[in-house]
């Protein structure tokens, strides 16, 4: 038998500090006879009992008890949640008080992650749960919600079946190995390959936004040295987060910061200026700049407004590949003149403030760029599905090819390994390890 099988868990589910009403949840094969122990009468499933909580003929609380017998309950085992007043200290003793009947301990993540093991929730719904609740904004929270609805695994479900339906195809034909693939139905392998091949790409396409509608806008600061890169990313956190001199190459290592703009998230990230030479610091500093911009949605490009040129071309290359970019004249204090207006390019001095109420809105527009290609239907996804989704799109591009040249042990082995790389999705082939990573991650009471 399995820890599962055996162990009662016991949790305070609730937030960690007071509040109105708290809430402890049991769940395992123990659950009621401790719960029962507890409040001294019998629990009749699905029932609101007003009980007092006892251990040991102390008073701990009143409260209400709910029994969900299994299999109907949130883990599919039996659970009872014993709902007191919102206090720490009580909570901890009727904690103390079931594990003194029997239970112990849950792990972060437990009653989620059995909640799986029973097949309640599949891998990309519990990591929805988590999502949900870490939600930062309205629109992450709907995306996560449809993930946890099971928009995102019926999909996933539905391109492995056609998967399943070609490996069944592909290898029967093996057996058959005289013929060609042709009298064998080669003509629907092809087609077929191709519609799987379509269906991974949307999928993946809306994973992808799915990620950065759970992480947020991504957004690297960029430009030659002395720009003010690092002056612009404190006036837009508010704060003296990142060191700032008149000595070029100040910033050598990443400084990542969350910012909040009418209820969208952005991760802003200050980077090490870019220019040619440098010692071997500076240099360092510029290979991770360059890293990091490979993973931005958007560069949010840092000039001299008195010299923007120089600049322009320094970065030029780094850039190429950022989805979206932000054009921000800095130092627009020391200018003779007034700037000339041009549409792309925000004017700020991060010194004086001024400008920062354009770029404000700038970011604001492009964050609500992001939200409008995120439709309806979107879900929350994570790096990790976005990997298993790009994997099987080159397995099944694979056995295009592999199908072309008739190499049938060769598609069925890609169609094999395509069909695993979506099962890691939602679990239906998950390593252990790939489960304690992932819900290890989860708060304590999940
Ligand atoms: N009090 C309480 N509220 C909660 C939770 C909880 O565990 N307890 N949840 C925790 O995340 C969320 C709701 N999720 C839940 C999901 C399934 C079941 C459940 O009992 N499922 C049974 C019965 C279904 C039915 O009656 O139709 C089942 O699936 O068999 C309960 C809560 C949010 N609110
Ligand atoms: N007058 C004026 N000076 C500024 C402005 N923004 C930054 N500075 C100054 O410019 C110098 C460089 O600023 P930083 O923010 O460190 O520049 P950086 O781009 O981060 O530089 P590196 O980290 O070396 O790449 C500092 O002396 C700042 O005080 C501005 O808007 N106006
Ligand atoms: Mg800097």
């Amino acid at each position: 038998m399995t820890d599962h099988d055996t162990d009662t868990i016991v949790a305070i589910a609730t937030a960690p500090g007071a509040g109105g009403v708290g809430m402890v949840r049991l769940s395992g094969p123990r659950s009621r006879a401790i719960a029962e122990g507890l409040c001294g009468c019998a629990l009749v499933p699905r029932h609101a009992h007003y009980v007092r909580i006892r251990a040991n003929d102390t008073l701990l609380d009143d409260g209400i008890a709910l029994y969900f017998a299994a299999p109907a309950s949130f883990t599919g085992e039996h659970v009872v949640e014993l709902q007191a007043h919102g206090s720490p200290v009580v909570l901890q003793q009727i904690v103390a008080a079931c594990r003194a009947l029997g239970a112990r301990d849950a792990r972060p993540g437990e009653f989620s992650e059995r909640a799986f093991l029973n097949g309640k929730l599949d891998l990309a719904q519990a990591e929805a749960v988590a999502d949900l609740i870490a939600a930062a904004d309205t629109r992450a929270a709907r995306a996560a919600r449809r993930a946890l609805d099971g928009v995102f695994s019926e999909r996933v479900d539905a391109v492995a079946t056609e998967l399943l339906h070609l490996r069944v195809h592909v290898e029967a034909a093996i057996d058959f190995a005289d013929e060609s693939l042709d009298t064998l139905g080669g003509e629907q392998v092809r087609a077929g390959l191709d519609r799987a091949a379509t269906h991974i790409a949307q999928l993946l396409a809306d994973a992808e936004r799915g990620r950065k509608l759970r992480d947020g806008l991504h957004a690297v600061i960029v430009g030659p040295p002395n720009a003010g890169k690092s002056s612009l990313l404190n006036a837009l956190a508010g704060s003296e987060r990142a060191i700032v001199t008149d000595i070029a190459g100040t910033t050598r290592d990443l400084l990542h910061e969350t910012v909040r703009l009418d209820g969208a998230e952005l991760t802003l990230v200050d980077t090490a200026g870019l220019r040619e030479g440098g010692d071997a610091i500076e240099r360092e500093g510029m290979r991770r700049a360059r890293e990091e911009l490979r993973r931005a949605d958007l560069a949010i490009v840092v000039l001299d407004a008195r010299d923007p040129a120089s600049g322009r071309a320094a970065v030029a290359e780094a850039i190429a590949d950022v989805p979206r970019r932000l054009w921000i004249h800095n130092k627009a204090d020391l200018l003779d003149a007034p700037p000339l207006m041009a549409d792309d390019t925000v004017h700020v001095s991060a010194r004086t403030g001024q400008g920062l109420d354009t770029l404000h809105a700038q970011l604001r527009r492009l964050s609500g760029a992001e939200a409008a290609d995120a439709a309806e239907g979107t879900f929350t996804a994570r790096a990790r599905h976005v990997d298993a989704l790009a994997r099987a799109a080159l397995h099944v591009d694979d056995a295009r090819g592999q199908v072309a040249h008739e190499a049938l042990d060769l598609a069925a082995e890609s169609l094999r390994a395509a069909h695993e790389a979506l099962g890691e999705i939602t679990g239906r082939v998950a390593p252990d390890a790939l489960l304690g990573h992932i819900f290890s991650s989860f708060c304590i009471g999940k």
